[in-house]
C-alpha cells in the first residue's frame, strides 16, 4: 500500500493529484486545508545535531495545532487519506474491536499507530475465550494477542492488545469480528475478554512434620505460605503443627473443618518416605481427592480435594522454597471461584513446565 503511494508521487496520480487505494484515496492537499484528514506516509522532521526521526506518523490525523510543525518541516502540501465507503483508519479498527471483547474490569485507552490494549483494573484471573480470538485472528489483517486464560494479572497489567495490520481495513472484517464477539456474548452470557476478581479466602494452615513439631528445625514452611496467600488477598487465619501421624493430621483438619475456613492447607510430608502421611490424613479425613499429583513441576506432589465442599491442600516440600509452583495455578482457580474437576488438573500438564 505504500509502495503504491510512493510510486504515484512523480505520475501525480489522476486528474486532481488524487490516487485510489481500494475504496480509499490519497489525495495532495495543501497543508492549512488538511486539518482533520489522515497522513498518507510517515513524515520526517531533521534538526541537524539535535534530532531525526518520525515528527508524525503515518496514519495521524492532522490537527490544527500542527500546522506551524508542518510548515516548519517545509510540507506546504500533504499527502493524505479520504477513506473510501467501507474502509477503515487502522486506529479505528482497532478500537471497535477492543469495543466488542472487552468485559468486566478491563479498560482500554486511546488507540496508538493502530492498537488498542485492554488492561486490567484489578488483580485478578484472565477469562480469555480462546475460539474467539482464533476465529478473528483467521480472519486476516487484525491481530489479536492475548496471555493465557486463567493467568494472574496484576492491576494495570495487559490481558491482551489489538492490532490493525494494514493503514486501512476493510469494514465488513472488522464487522465479522464483532459478530464473532457477539455471538460469544450471547451464547455465554459473558464477554470473550475479562478479568474476574480473586475472593478473600481465610485459610486453615497445617503443618506436618516431627522434625519442625519437635522443634529441631524452625517453620519455614508456614512464612512462605502466609506470604503466598497475602500476594493474591487471601489470608491464613489460623496455623497448627502435626508431627508425622495420620491420625493426629486428620484430627487437625476436622478442626479446621469446624472452625468453618474456607480453605484447609497441609504442608509436608506429600512423597514417598515412610513418614509420609499426609495424603493417608487427608484421605482419612474424608476428603473426596480430586487429585493426589499433578501434571507440573515444580508441584507434582500437590494433593487437591474437597471435605464438606471446602478446598483442601496438601503442599509438597517445594512450595515452600520455588516461586512458582502448581499450588500458584491452582490457587488463584480456587480463589477465583471455580471448582475443579480432574479434567482441570489433567490439562495442566501442558505448559505445566514451569522451571
Ligand atoms: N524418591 C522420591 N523422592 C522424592 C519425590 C519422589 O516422588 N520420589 N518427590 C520429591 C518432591 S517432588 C518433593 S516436593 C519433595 C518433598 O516432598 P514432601 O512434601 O514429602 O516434603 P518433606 O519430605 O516433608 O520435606 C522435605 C524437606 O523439607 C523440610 N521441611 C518440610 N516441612 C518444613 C517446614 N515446615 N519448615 C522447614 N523445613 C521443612 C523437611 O525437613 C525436609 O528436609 O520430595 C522429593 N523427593
Ligand atoms: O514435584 Mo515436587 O512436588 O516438585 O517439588
Amino acid at each position: 500500500m505504500t509502495d503504491g503511494a510512493e510510486g504515484s508521487r512523480g505520475s501525480g496520480g489522476s486528474g486532481d493529484g488524487a490516487v485510489r487505494i481500494g475504496n480509499t484515496l490519497l489525495r495532495e492537499v495543501k497543508t492549512e486545508d488538511a486539518v482533520g484528514l489522515t497522513l498518507a506516509h510517515d513524515l520526517t522532521q531533521i534538526v541537524p545535531g539535535q534530532f531525526k526521526g518520525r515528527l508524525f506518523r503515518k496514519g495521524h490525523r492532522v490537527a490544527e495545532e500542527d500546522i506551524p510543525k508542518l510548515k516548519d518541516i517545509g510540507k506546504e502540501h500533504l499527502y493524505v487519506l479520504e477513506l473510501g465507503d467501507g474502509d477503515l483508519h487502522e486506529d479505528d479498527a482497532a478500537l471497535r474491536l477492543a469495543v466488542a471483547l472487552a468485559g468486566d474490569n478491563l479498560t482500554y485507552g486511546e488507540p496508538h499507530e493502530g492498537k488498542v490494549a485492554l488492561k486490567s483494573t484489578i488483580t485478578g484471573l484472565a477469562a480469555i475465550a480462546r475460539p474467539v480470538v482464533d476465529g478473528i485472528n483467521a480472519l486476516g489483517d487484525i491481530a489479536l494477542a492475548t496471555v493465557l486464560n486463567h493467568r494472574v494479572v496484576r492491576e494495570g497489567e495487559a490481558i491482551a492488545a489489538t492490532r490493525a495490520i494494514p493503514l486501512i481495513v476493510p469494514e465488513a472484517k472488522v464487522a465479522e469480528a464483532e459478530r464473532i464477539a457477539a455471538d460469544y456474548r450471547e451464547r455465554e452470557g459473558a464477554a470473550p475478554m475479562a478479568v474476574r476478581p480473586m475472593r478473600r479466602l481465610r485459610a486453615g494452615l497445617l503443618t506436618t512434620g516431627s522434625e519442625v513439631f519437635s522443634g529441631r528445625i524452625e517453620d519455614k514452611f508456614g512464612p512462605a505460605v502466609v506470604r503466598k496467600l497475602a500476594d493474591y488477598g487471601s489470608e491464613v487465619a489460623e496455623q497448627r503443627f502435626a508431627p508425622d501421624d495420620r491420625e493426629t493430621i486428620a484430627w487437625h483438619i476436622h478442626y479446621f473443618l469446624e472452625r468453618g475456613y474456607d480453605m484447609i492447607l497441609v504442608t509436608g510430608g506429600m512423597s514417598v518416605d515412610p513418614d509420609d502421611r499426609t495424603p493417608g490424613a487427608i484421605a482419612d479425613a474424608g476428603t473426596d481427592i480430586v487429585s493426589y499429583g499433578t501434571p507440573m513441576l515444580p508441584g507434582s506432589m500437590l494433593l487437591f480435594g474437597y471435605l464438606r465442599g471446602v478446598p483442601v491442600f496438601g503442599l509438597p516440600g517445594c512450595v515452600m522454597h520455588d516461586p512458582y509452583t502448581s499450588f500458584d495455578v491452582l490457587l488463584p482457580r480456587v480463589l477465583a471461584g471455580d471448582t475443579i474437576v480432574r479434567e482441570d488438573i489433567v490439562s495442566m500438564g501442558y505448559g505445566g513446565l514451569h522451571r
